[in-house]
């Protein structure tokens, strides 16, 4: 790794504090910043350098991963700090930025690498990129990034447009766009698996696998975010991005030791075979719907136009389930549905591959209700299991669910930022979103925007607390399929996902 100067516009924010910060440090921890590493923190406020230090001291002790008791680690990992009051909007304040980021350089006599990360909210993206390019921070000698947060657009012309204005200051290699769910180490393994296990290479495909389910679950509701989550919905804060980044990187057929080139290459071509889906049909083949008051975990939750700051007429989606389609050799066939929703009854991202059954028609129905399942775990907690249908042995003529099962500490895995801020230290895109992506992501949204535009979606209500509309189990239900694992938490399911021993 070279020596970077990281410009981090929005230092005082909250995704710094609680993500960037403790993500620094844990990296610094594993040894993978450079010695000459420095962090320019910008903000309006005024903040000197050692109330800055202090800030990012708080923020790691808080959201560490790690217990934060080495005081000598901490003290060499606060001295890369350093703060400049900016104004997104006052050019002047972007050439005192240059002048201070080349008199660091000067003095750590390190190459004038430099990463911008914009923390900021989405308004500011576009002027933040052009004062970069005009004020010269760009024109070192050495490399420049740009790494940006979501939302990367509003739908497919506000996306469109602001790519173009990032374009005029950075080129498409220079962009790094977070997905942080593509920094979830067990999204970062799917293609592995695939790769290079043959049992599941073998069986990645529309001969054995009969649907796949992916599901992100959270069980809070829009907590301080009303303003933003009113006018976004689940499709947009979830969907467009996080769920459909989940299906290209399920979906994709790699080589061995692809490149990051390939990755984004197959990932395109998922996204292209991806079956449009017309205006017309969004009804038949979308869930839209929004929490009313419920329980979850024993405790009583606001139903959604109940929440500080909604409008009580509100008709924003805060679930959405889907079903989709991909039209290509491997996967012709096999629905790919997909859910995503707030105030639901657990915390839990996670993939559900349902294998085919050649006997299943010949099979009785209670023998039907155990399903061969691989499971991947994404988060909160991470690991896989294959559920495989067994004989009981103290049941004669019966089936039960066996269970092999592999799970990590969360302690042991990076987060998600560690992974993503590490790949951006080090020019690898592999794991952000190209703008081709993003462009079709938006493309396939774009009619469902219309349709919950219109209103011509019914929007369905659901309890806090529970697992979204019963419509989201009828979607399914059409095909004969079944949304498995929500029993999991039920626990007199027979399906019920076992807790792993060494969580
Ligand atoms: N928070 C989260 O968990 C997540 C956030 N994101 C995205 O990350 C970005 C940042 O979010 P978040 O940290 O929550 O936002 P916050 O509102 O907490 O922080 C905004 C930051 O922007 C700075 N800022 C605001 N206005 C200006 C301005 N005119 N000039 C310079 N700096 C300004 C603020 O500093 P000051 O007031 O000192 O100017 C502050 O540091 C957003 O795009 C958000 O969508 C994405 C995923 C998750
Ligand atoms: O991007 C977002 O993601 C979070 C959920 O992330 P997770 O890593 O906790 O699964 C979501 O709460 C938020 O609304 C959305 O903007």
């Amino acid at each position: 790794m070279e020596a970077t100067t990281f410009v981090l516009f929005g230092a005082t924010g909250d995704l710094a504090r609680r993500k960037i910060y403790p993500a620094l440090y844990n990296l610094y921890l594993d040894h993978k910043l450079h010695h000459s590493f420095s962090v320019i923190g910008l903000g309006r406020r005024e903040v000197a350098d050692e109330a800055f230090q202090a800030m990012v001291e708080r923020s790691i002790r808080d959201f560490s991963r790690r217990e934060v008791n080495d005081s000598a680690s901490v003290r060499g990992f606060l001295k890369a700090f350093r703060y400049n009051v900016l104004d997104v909007g006052h050019t002047e304040d972007y050439l005192k930025l240059l002048q201070r980021v080349e008199q660091l350089e000067a003095d750590m006599g390190s190459s004038p690498n430099r990463m911008f990360y914009l923390s900021v909210g989405p308004e500011f993206f576009e002027p933040i990129a052009l004062n970069i390019k005009e004020s010269g921070l760009g024109a070192a000698k050495g490399w420049k990034r740009l790494v940006i947060e979501k939302p990367f657009g509003h739908d497919l012309q506000s996306a469109q447009e602001l790519n173009l204005k990032l374009s005029e200051a950075f080129t498409e290699d220079e962009i790094f766009r977070i997905d942080h769910y593509l920094g979830k180490p067990m999204v970062q393994e799917l293609d592995v698996f695939q790769q290079t296990n043959p049992v599941l290479h073998a069986l990645w495909n529309n001969r054995y696998i009969a649907n796949v389910q992916i599901t992100a679950g959270e069980t809070v509701g829009v907590e301080e975010r009303a303003g933003y989550y009113d006018h976004v919905g689940a499709l947009r804060d979830m969907f467009q991005n996080h769920m459909l980044q989940l299906l290209m990187m399920l979906a994709i057929r790699l080589p061995k030791d692809s490149t990051a080139d390939e990755v984004r290459f197959k990932k395109k071509e998922v996204m292209e075979s991806l079956e449009p889906l017309e205006e017309a049909d969004v009804q038949f083949n979308v869930i839209r719907g929004q929490y009313t008051a419920g329980t979850i975990q024993g405790k009583p939750a606001l139903g959604y136009t109940a929440e500080p700051g909604i409008p009580a007429d509100s008709q924003n989606d805060t679930f959405i389930a889907a079903r989709l389609q991909i039209d290509d050799p491997f996967w012709k066939g096999v629905p790919f549905y997909i859910r995503t929703g707030k105030r639901m009854k657990e915390k839990s991202t996670r993939i559900v591959i349902e294998f085919k059954e050649p006997l299943k028609q010949n099979s009785s129905a209670a023998e039907d209700d155990i399903p061969n399942l691989l499971v991947f775990e994404i988060s909160p907690n991470e690991g896989i299991t294959l559920q495989l249908k067994a004989r009981d042995p103290q049941h004669k003529g019966k089936f039960k669910a066996m269970h092999i099962d592999f799970h990590t500490s969360s302690i042991e895995v990076p987060e998600a930022y560690e992974n993503l801020i590490y790949d951006a230290l080090h020019g690898d895109p592999s794991f952000f979103a190209h703008w081709n992506e993003v462009e079709l992501s938006w493309k396939w949204v774009q009619p469902i925007l219309n349709a919950f535009a219109k209103n011509s979606v019914p929007l369905y209500h659901y309890a806090a607390g529970t697992f979204g509309p019963a419509e989201s189990d009828q979607l399914l239900a059409e095909n004969g399929h079944h949304w498995w694992l929500d029993s999991a938490v039920d626990e007199e399911s027979e399906l019920a996902l076992p807790v792993a021993s060494n969580f």
